[in-house]
């Protein structure tokens, strides 16, 4: 057996999968062939959803079915809503609410414990989770606010429904359109850290609630979805201070700190999605009349660039975007989780159709042949 050491699994290939491709050199994403640019601009989150779950777009009958069985799901029991409310009145972080209430979710999943060979029962749950997380997230958020949850409406989109559920009223178009496109973009991205989480928990034969239980306890890092929340909090740290963002930034590198929404394993060159999303970030900041968060961003992304030859990722231009919509930035995290829960399920559902358990090895460097003391003469 090959004893070389892959710190980090750097390039390591444990799937094969038809989901998601990304070309770091170029810096380009697909999801099943379709560019993620084409998909952001023409496809609704549900369309992707269908994409990534049954391996074609949607025709219009095949999408007003579909979405007629996610709407259906919205709603949660109130065994559920009291779980929320009780972490919200506990003051619980939103990543470590979502993760609490999911895996109840699957006490009362009507399909109970499944074969994982069962491709209906996986994708069955897969749409019940997928239709309850923005449910859960607005009525957590509502709770810590002291306000009563908003019942979900099965006349609006996805994107539009969990804006309204979280602000108790309807979004805009530009809102909804925005928000959807960044469901889109967040929804799958190869064999990322929370991805994984899921299979690796997928691949004992263990049932989908506990993968995407894993998997979101593994976004949460701030290495991974957890820096769409410090890229808000380090601008507005930024803000607080009297620098200039390059100065900012300078000083941060200079301390050995890590600026948030930069860098990344796989991209070599920016991230697809960075460009749009900060085309999203640029256009609220021009709506609003208050470009300083944008202009922030821009300041920093230019420095790193030159200084350190170091692009934006996804969290990069989310955080300015989600920001500039009035969402607040601990909820930034839950809502990445909220669209890749999309993915999380289609390579849960890859891998138990062609399942290996996953089990690597670490290199020992312990100690061997101790002679053992019992514990009275120690
Ligand atoms: C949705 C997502 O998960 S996207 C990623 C979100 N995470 C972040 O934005 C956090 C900041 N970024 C990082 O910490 C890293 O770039 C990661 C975790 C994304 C990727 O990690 P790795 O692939 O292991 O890269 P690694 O940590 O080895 O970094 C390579 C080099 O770039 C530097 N580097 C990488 N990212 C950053 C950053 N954000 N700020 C400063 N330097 C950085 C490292 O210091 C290292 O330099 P060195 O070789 O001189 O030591
Ligand atoms: O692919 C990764 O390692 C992280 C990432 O960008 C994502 O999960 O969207």
């Amino acid at each position: 057996m090959a004893d070389d050491l892959k710190k980090g699994l750097e390039g390591v290939l444990v799937a094969e999968s038809s989901l998601s491709h990304i070309d770091g050199d170029e810096g380009t994403l697909i999801y099943r062939g379709y560019a993620i640019e084409d998909l952001a601009r023409e496809a609704s989150y549900e369309e992707v959803l269908y994409l990534l779950w049954y391996g074609e777009l949607p025709t219009h009958d095949e999408l007003d079915s579909f979405t007629e069985r996610m709407v259906a799901e919205r709603a949660v029991d109130e065994d559920v809503l009291a779980t929320a409310e009780a972490l919200a009145t506990a003051d619980a972080e939103p990543m470590a609410a979502l993760r609490t209430v999911v895996s109840q979710l699957s006490v009362t999943d009507p399909d109970g414990e499944t074969d994982p060979e069962d491709r209906e029962a996986t994708l069955a749950k897969s749409r019940r989770l997928t239709a309850k997380i923005p449910t859960i997230i607005a009525a957590f958020d509502r709770y810590r606010d002291d306000d009563e949850p908003v019942e979900p409406r099965e006349d609006l989109s996805h994107a539009a429904n969990f804006l309204y559920m979280l602000n108790g009223e309807e979004p805009d178009e530009i809102a909804e359109e925005t928000f959807d496109a960044a469901l889109v973009l967040h929804a799958d991205h190869g064999l990322n850290a929370s991805t994984f989480s899921a299979m690796v928990t997928a691949s004992t034969l263990s049932d989908v609630h506990s993968a995407v239980t894993s998997a979101i306890g593994t976004l949460k890092g701030g290495l991974h979805g957890g820096a769409n929340q410090n890229v808000m909090e380090m601008l507005k740290e930024v803000d607080d201070s009297d620098k200039d963002p390059v100065k900012w930034a300078r000083d941060a590198l200079d301390s050995g700190r890590r600026v948030a929404g930069f860098g990344h394993r796989v991209y070599e060159v920016k991230d697809p999605r960075a460009y749009i999303l900060g085309e999203f970030s640029e256009s609220l900041a021009e709506e609003a009349g208050e470009m300083k968060w944008y202009d922030y961003s821009v300041a920093i992304e230019e420095f790193m660039s030159e200084e350190k030859g170091i692009a934006p990722n996804v969290d990069f231009y989310s955080a300015t975007t989600y920001y500039q919509m009035g969402i607040p930035i601990d909820l930034f995290t839950p809502i990445f989780a909220l669209s890749r829960v999309g993915g999380w399920t289609a390579h849960v559902t890859e891998q138990y159709e062609d399942n290996r358990i996953m089990r690597p090895r670490a290199r020992y460097v312990g100690d061997k042949n101790q002679e053992f003391v019992p514990i009275d003469e120690r």
